[in-house]
């Protein structure tokens, strides 16, 4: 969720051209796709929608990634349950077995929103399912710009740990 927004700022800041304006960015049906450069590697973005309804297409895309960011929104309390089963299906999936999960507490500008130890916490029981891989919980505003760069970081040393497991693409 939210996670277009995000997209397009990991391309401004990457690829230094500016991403579509907020309100350009109309929520996700089918799929937005990104790619940034760094250090002789590509890294390609799958932004998927993170509807209830569209929740079914995810795992088609499971197979094929080297990771998996998931968006939250931050000032979401009402759907933090929903969230979570949402992600519990995510890590419990076989095909997503050993591969470096990313949780994204969103919307960090505004006042309100969940902590990243509040989110930890609420996450608690399911992480205890995430098995052996890496994973972390980072606070960022794709809106903002804030803990972008330092997602992306923590990403790319993961990816590049996993590859015995899953090897990258050559092209
Ligand atoms: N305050 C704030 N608003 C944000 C942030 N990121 C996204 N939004 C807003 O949240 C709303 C949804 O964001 P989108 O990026 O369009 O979400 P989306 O990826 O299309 O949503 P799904 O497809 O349902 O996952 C928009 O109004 C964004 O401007 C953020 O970091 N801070
Ligand atoms: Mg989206």
């Amino acid at each position: 969720m939210n996670s277009k927004t995000l997209l397009e700022r990991i391309k401004s800041i990457f690829n230094g051209v500016v991403g579509l304006s907020p309100d350009k960015i109309t929520q996700t049906v089918g799929l937005n796709i990104g790619k940034i450069d760094l250090s002789r590697a590509r890294l390609n973005f799958w932004d998927l929608g993170g509807q209830a309804e569209l929740r079914s297409l995810w795992e088609k895309y499971y197979a094929e990634c080297h990771a998996i960011v998931f968006v939250l929104d931050s000032t979401d309390k009402e759907r933090i349950e929903e969230c979570k089963q949402a992600f519990e299906r995510i890590i419990t999936s076989d095909m997503t077995e050993g591969i470096p999960i990313l949780m994204l507490a969103n919307k960090q500008d505004v006042p309100d929103s969940l902590k990243v130890e509040e989110i930890k916490e609420i996450f608690n029981k399911i992480s205890l399912r995430l098995g052996a891989r890496d994973s972390r919980v980072l606070a960022i505003s794709a809106l903002e710009g804030d803990g972008v760069r330092e997602a992306i970081d923590w990403l790319f040393i993961r990816l590049k740990r996993n590859q015995p497991n899953r090897p990258p693409i050559f092209k």
